[in-house]
């Protein structure tokens, strides 16, 4: 993310392609001749830890781990409290995540620093019924905290403006449909 970032709220860096926000749009730091923004190490975790994920969600959800596949976009994002410059900074409305990213079945969010103490506002929340605020289901960030729902209309949710500080997660999405699936990013 010191590589680049947007002069708005939100900042994203997609692990599979490399595309990071830059002021208003996106550079590529996989790009770079001989890039050190990843390394083996730091491969070897991602894998370990979505591998973890994965299994979590095919229990939870009770399905074959031979039909779950890692999915298109897996990225950081980091939030801000600044205002928004363009439409993708605008991270706190209500949204379906498979109406933005079609293959998504199941999303799942690592969160990377803690809900009042990293940063404030930011909590998570689900609409279960978007005309009585009584049954949203909030979800505090926390450091470790992984969270994992299906993707569809049944879990419209958003999540709230960073008031101070920076909010650092990790979404890593994954589908039923063997030709979307995606490989683990390599080095090259
Ligand atoms: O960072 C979060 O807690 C959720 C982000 C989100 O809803 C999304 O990327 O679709
Ligand atoms: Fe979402």
């Amino acid at each position: 993310m010191a590589l680049g970032g947007s002069q708005g709220g939100a900042s994203i860096m997609d692990l599979h392609s490399g595309a990071l926000s830059f002021n208003d749009k996106f550079i590529n730091v996989y790009a770079q001749k001989k890039h050190n923004v990843l390394t083996p190490t730091d491969l070897a975790v991602y894998k370990l830890v979505r591998t973890k994920i994965q299994n979590a969600i095919a229990e939870t959800f009770g399905i074959d781990i031979n039909s779950l596949f890692l999915t298109h976009p897996t990225f950081f994002s980091r939030l801000t409290s600044l205002e928004a410059v363009t439409p993708h900074d605008e991270y706190w409305h209500a949204h379906i995540d498979k109406h933005t990213y079609e293959s998504f079945h199941y999303t799942s969010l690592l969160y990377l620093n803690d809900y009042g103490v990293d940063f404030k506002g930011g909590r998570f929340i689900f609409f279960n019924d978007i005309s009585n605020p009584t049954k949203n289901v909030t979800v505090e960030p926390r450091k470790g905290r992984v969270s994992m729902f299906t993707s569809g209309s049944e879990n419209p949710h958003s999540v709230e403006r960073v008031s101070e500080g920076l909010r650092f997660a990790i979404t890593v999405s994954f589908t039923c449909d063997p030709l979307k699936a995606i490989q683990d990013p390599v080095l090259k």
